[in-house]
Order: structure tokens, then C-alpha cells, then sequence
């Protein structure tokens, strides 16, 4: 055993090194005598006491609470990113020190609800860095950081978002979401009972509503559904997943941007569903050229008629493809992944769930009758309280929208950040603020009722807020909605008997029940789909709600109308990122 006052290996050669460097110093031909050893070792050293004089000494920034040695050399940080948990990393710290903390290196964290508003609205903090998709060929909504391209392209796509115009696409969207779950639950309930004699199935939910977000995408922005859901068709998944991890690595490793011979596969893939776009974009163009446009409203036409008022403008057929990509990416896991930890939440938390069916099975007991949307909206309160507490407490873009601080710099909580630095609005962090939520991290969704709910609707950050907003969340609204009361209302659910979690298996750290293991990609969901994602589902039985006599022609029809007019409340938002002024869907409009 060696002693403990005899230096290891290691530390005798750091200290031959350096009595040989201090040696040396008396002599003036000292460089030439330096070995390689030595070289390296006093270049280390050097960019060592560097690197902590930047980034602790000479920057305003050392005056915020942060962890020292992350902020020098972020080594936590980037493990936390590359294992998918840099929300949970931030959650971490958040906690010991504050609603600001200085994160890494010329990164600062926020999440104060009222400093959040001031970054996002402001068109002085510019999208950081990390906003990149090199190979779409065309700049886009998304990952531009020019403001004005941004307000421009707000004015040419804004029109297929607008409340009316989604309201024309309900027919699709019902098809694509209610009847096709519905379709797959009914076939595989006739199959088991048939098998069995029971009429119960599984369905992997967290795959399913994934590949249903897909296929009403692909049919409202590329005119026909993927087919993901209905026929099983993942060959466009691979080509997303491809590029995903592209836009991932080029973001993290900005280095590998546009390099050709990096990441091969992952460019070719991305370029086919360039090229398959591409070429939906043109047969659309020219079917309506040969036989006209066509009468059902979608995304695909709208963003193809677009304008822009004040520039006269039209989007370029490249231009189309990029924005229809974009929403590839920004409308199918985030909504999918919301409604997947919603159903998951009302599975630990059994009185919720219970309340939840109840509205829903007394609003709508006719087990016939389809739901509309704006039924949906003005008569299940509940329901839209438990989606906000769902995006509240486990929101799908958890981390970081990330701002970059205008040179003049900027003021937060009494602390001076430079131009330059990344700022991040740390959007869990703000739902689990405990200035402005009381028990943070427990699933109440009647925090979202009644009095004061108006401004805790506010603090919820899911789509962000400002000039960045969500362009698609009222359309988000209606996909999460429409399906959710169907399911709710049509089927009992319950997690399978070998799931490892359920209201009594309790998380030592918050003693509420535990959260299934998440993952933060692009955006956040289940970890583990395979093992996780499984839900058993039984018929309801409706007898207990009476059905009431219905003549009118509201909630109780049978077929959804679509291109049905709404109210006369209803105008084009300005710019796509407006407020959403019906009535009855009016608490998204506290989201502006
Ligand atoms: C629950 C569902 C959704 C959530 C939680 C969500 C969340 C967000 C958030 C937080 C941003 C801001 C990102 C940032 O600043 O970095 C954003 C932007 C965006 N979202 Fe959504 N979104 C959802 C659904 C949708 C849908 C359905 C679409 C369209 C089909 C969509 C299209 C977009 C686009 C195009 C942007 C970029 C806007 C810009 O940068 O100016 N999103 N979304």
C-alpha cells in the first residue's frame, strides 16, 4: 500500500515538471530548454488561469450566482445536453440559486415569468446560435434571426393559422385524429374479443398519437396524410429522424455545419425529404393550374396563395418546402408528446382522471356524437385545465429558448449581462417558479379555474410569448382537444399491471407519484416508449349519463361540418402569432 505522504506517480511528474520550469526561470535560453512535456504542460496551465479570468474575473457575469467550475470549463452542462436532461441539469440549479443563475460560459439562465416576457417581446434579443437547418436550402420561420424576415414570413403564413381558416380544416383534423385512433382502438377491441371473449386491447399511446400527429401534418401542409397511423408507413420518419439529429449536431457542434463528408447519411436522407417535398409543392401547383384550386383548405394551398401584404411577396416553391419541413418539426412531437404526458399524469393521478371523464361523459353522454372543437372549448373547462397543468408541470420544449443579449447589454433582477451572452428562458424553470406556483411540482389542475386562473394561464410559457410566439398553437389546441375528449369520453384506461409506475409508486424527492423517465431532444418526451408507452383500454360504458332528447343541431350531430363559418367575433390574427378572439377558445389568446 503506498503511503499517503508519498507522492503517486502523477503528482511527482507534475512536480519534477515544475521545479524543472522554476529551475529553469533562472536562465535566459529557458524556452529553448523546455521539453515537450513542459510545453504542454505550461500551455495548459495557461489556458487554465485564462479561461478563469475570463470567465470569472472580467465579466459583469461572476457577479450572479452560478456553479464556479461550470462556468469555466461547462462540462456538466454539455453531458446533461448529450444525455438528454439539460432541463433536469437547470431544474438542479435553478434550485440552488435562483430564478438567474450564470449557467456556462457566457450563458446566463432566467426564469422569472415577467423578465421572460421582456426577452421574448423584445426584437433586440435575437435567436442565439443553436437555430440551424442548413440543408432546408431556404430560410425559414423558424430558424431565421432577422426579425424582419421573421414579421414578413409571420404575414405569408399567418393566414393558414388563423382561428377561421383552422376552423375550415376541422373536418381533416377530426379524420386524422378521432376517427383513425378510433379506427385502430375498434380493431383491435373486435380482434381480442374475438380471441378472447374480452372486449380490451393495448395500445402503445406514445407511439400512436406520435404517428397521428404525423399523419395530420402531412395531410393539412403536404395534402395527404403519411400514413403513419392508418397503414404503418415510417419510410419519411426515417429521413425526419435523419435530419433531427443533423439539425442536433449542427447546433451543438457548429463546426460540422455544411461540412459534406460529415454525417453522409443523415444529408442524403435529409435531401430526399427536401426532394419529396419539393415535389408535392409542384404536383400541387400544377393540379391547380390544370384543374383549378382544389375546395378543401389546407396549409399546402394557403402557404401556396400566400401574399405579403406590404411586400407583395410571394414564397418561392424552395421557400414552401422549408416552412413545410419546419412544421414537420414543430407541429407533431410537441403536440403528440403533450397529449402522451397528459394521459400519463391521469393515470398516477386517479381523482383527476375520474373528475376529467366525469365532465366530459356528461357533457357529451351520446355515445354516437362526434365532439366539435369549439364544443369542446366552452363546455370542458376541466379538460383544458388539465392540458394547461400538463404543459405546466412537464412542458415538451422544457429548456431553453435561447436569446442572444443586444451589444448594449441588459439588466436583469438587478444584475448587468453583457451583449453577447446567451440568455436562456427557461421555460420549466418559470412553471416551477415557486414565487408564482404554489407545490410546484404536483399535478392540480383546478390552479387553472376560476379566480386568478386568467393570469396563471399568462405564466404558462408552452408556446412561448412575444414575436417568436407558436404560429401553430391554436391549431395545437384543436388536435390535443378533439382527440382527448373522444378517448376520454369512449374508453375506460388504465396502465398495464406490469408498469412501473402508478399513483402509489411515489418519488422520494417531490413525495408525489413518480414521473415516467423522460427525454429532451429537440423536444421533451417518454424515454422509454417501449417499455412506458402502454395503456389497456376498455369500452366505456355510457348507461350511467343520461342521454338527453337532441334536436338542435349542436354537440349531438353526428358529422362534424366543415368550412362551417364561426361567429362574427371571428378575424384573421395579425400575422399568424395574434390573439385567437372566439369565445369559446378564447383562453389561448392569454398566451399572446
Ligand atoms: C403542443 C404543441 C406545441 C408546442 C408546445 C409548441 C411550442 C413552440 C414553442 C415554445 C416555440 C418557440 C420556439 C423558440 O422560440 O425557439 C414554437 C415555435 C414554432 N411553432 Fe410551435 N408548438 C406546438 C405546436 C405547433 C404546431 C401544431 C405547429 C404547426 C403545425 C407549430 C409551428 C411552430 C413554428 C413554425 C414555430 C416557429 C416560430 C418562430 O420561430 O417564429 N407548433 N412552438
Amino acid at each position: 500500500m503506498s503511503d499517503i505522504t508519498t507522492p503517486v506517480p502523477t503528482q511527482l511528474t507534475i512536480y519534477n515538471n515544475i521545479r524543472s520550469i522554476t529551475n529553469s526561470l533562472s536562465y535566459p535560453s529557458l524556452l529553448a530548454q523546455l521539453s515537450f512535456w513542459q510545453w504542454t504542460l505550461i500551455t495548459l496551465t495557461s489556458i487554465f488561469i485564462w479561461k478563469i479570468i475570463t470567465a470569472r474575473l472580467l465579466t459583469p457575469l461572476s457577479k450572479m450566482p452560478g456553479p464556479f467550475w461550470e462556468t469555466v470549463f461547462s462540462y456538466n452542462m454539455y453531458k446533461s445536453l448529450f444525455q438528454g436532461e439539460f432541463h433536469t441539469y437547470l431544474l438542479n440549479q435553478q434550485h440552488k440559486y435562483g430564478p438567474i443563475f450564470y449557467v456556462a460560459r457566457n450563458r446566463v439562465c432566467i426564469s422569472d415569468p415577467n423578465d421572460a416576457r421582456h426577452i421574448l417581446s423584445k426584437k433586440t434579443f435575437i435567436k442565439s446560435k443553436v437555430y440551424n437547418m442548413s440543408i432546408l436550402g431556404a430560410p425559414n420561420i423558424f430558424t431565421t434571426k432577422d426579425p424582419k424576415f421573421n414579421e414578413m414570413r409571420r404575414r405569408q403564413i399567418g393566414p393558414a393559422f388563423t382561428v377561421s381558416h383552422i376552423s375550415e380544416m376541422e373536418k381533416i383534423i377530426h379524420d386524422q385524429t378521432v376517427v383513425s385512433l378510433k379506427n385502430k382502438i375498434e380493431a383491435l377491441l373486435n380482434k381480442n374479443a374475438q380471441q378472447t371473449g374480452v372486449r380490451e386491447c393495448r395500445i402503445n399511446y406514445v407511439k400512436d398519437f406520435y404517428y397521428m400527429m404525423f399523419d395530420v401534418v402531412s395531410e393539412l401542409a403536404f395534402g395527404k396524410s403519411f400514413g403513419m397511423l392508418e397503414r404503418g408507413d415510417f419510410t419519411i420518419l426515417g429521413y425526419m429522424h435523419s435530419m433531427s439529429f443533423l439539425a442536433a449536431t449542427e447546433a451543438a457542434v457548429p463546426f460540422t455545419l455544411e461540412k459534406e463528408w460529415i454525417m453522409k447519411k443523415q444529408r442524403d436522407d435529409a435531401r430526399k425529404l427536401v426532394a419529396y417535398t419539393k415535389k408535392i409543392v409542384q404536383d400541387r401547383i400544377r393540379e391547380n393550374q390544370e384543374k383549378g384550386k382544389p375546395e378543401r383548405k389546407d396549409i399546402l394551398q394557403s402557404f401556396i396563395d400566400s401574399v405579403d401584404k406590404e411586400t407583395g411577396n410571394k414564397m418561392s416553391i424552395q421557400e414552401i418546402v422549408s416552412e413545410n419541413i419546419v412544421l414537420l418539426f414543430g407541429g407533431t412531437d410537441t403536440a403528440s408528446n403533450t397529449m402522451s404526458w397528459t394521459l400519463f399524469l391521469l393515470m398516477i393521478y386517479p381523482e383527476v382522471y375520474k373528475k376529467v371523464v366525469q365532465e366530459v361523459r356528461e357533457a357529451f353522454p351520446n355515445p354516437k356524437s362526434s365532439i366539435k372543437y369549439s364544443e369542446a372549448r366552452s363546455k370542458l373547462p376541466y379538460l383544458e385545465a388539465v392540458l394547461y397543468e400538463s404543459m405546466r408541470l412537464l412542458p415538451v420544449v422544457p429548456a431553453g429558448l435561447g436569446r442572444t443579449v443586444p451589444k448594449e447589454g441588459a439588466e436583469f433582477q438587478g444584475y448587468k449581462i453583457p451583449g453577447g451572452t446567451t440568455i436562456y428562458v427557461f421555460i420549466q424553470g418559470l412553471h416551477r417558479n415557486p414565487k408564482y406556483w404554489d407545490q410546484p411540482d404536483k399535478f392540480i389542475p383546478e390552479r387553472f379555474l376560476g379566480e386568478g386562473a386568467a393570469e396563471r394561464k399568462r405564466n404558462v410559457f408552452i408556446f412561448s410569448t412575444g414575436y417568436r410566439i407558436c404560429p401553430g398553437r391554436n391549431l395545437a389546441w384543436m388536435e390535443m382537444m378533439l382527440p382527448m375528449s373522444r378517448l376520454l369520453r369512449d374508453y375506460d384506461f388504465e396502465l398495464p399491471k406490469e408498469s412501473h409506475f402508478g399513483p402509489d409508486v411515489i418519488d422520494p424527492l417531490t413525495g408525489e407519484p413518480k414521473i415516467m423517465p423522460g427525454h429532451l431532444g429537440l423536444v421533451f418526451g417518454p424515454r422509454y416508449p417501449d417499455r412506458d408507452g402502454w395503456i389497456v383500454i376498455k369500452p366505456a360504458d355510457l348507461s350511467a349519463f343520461s342521454i338527453p332528447i337532441d334536436n338542435s343541431n349542436s354537440s349531438s350531430n353526428l358529422e362534424i361540418q366543415s368550412n362551417r363559418a364561426f361567429s362574427n367575433e371571428d378575424k384573421e390574427t395579425e400575422g399568424g402569432g395574434g390573439s385567437t378572439p372566439l369565445s369559446a377558445v378564447s383562453t389561448t389568446s392569454t398566451l399572446v
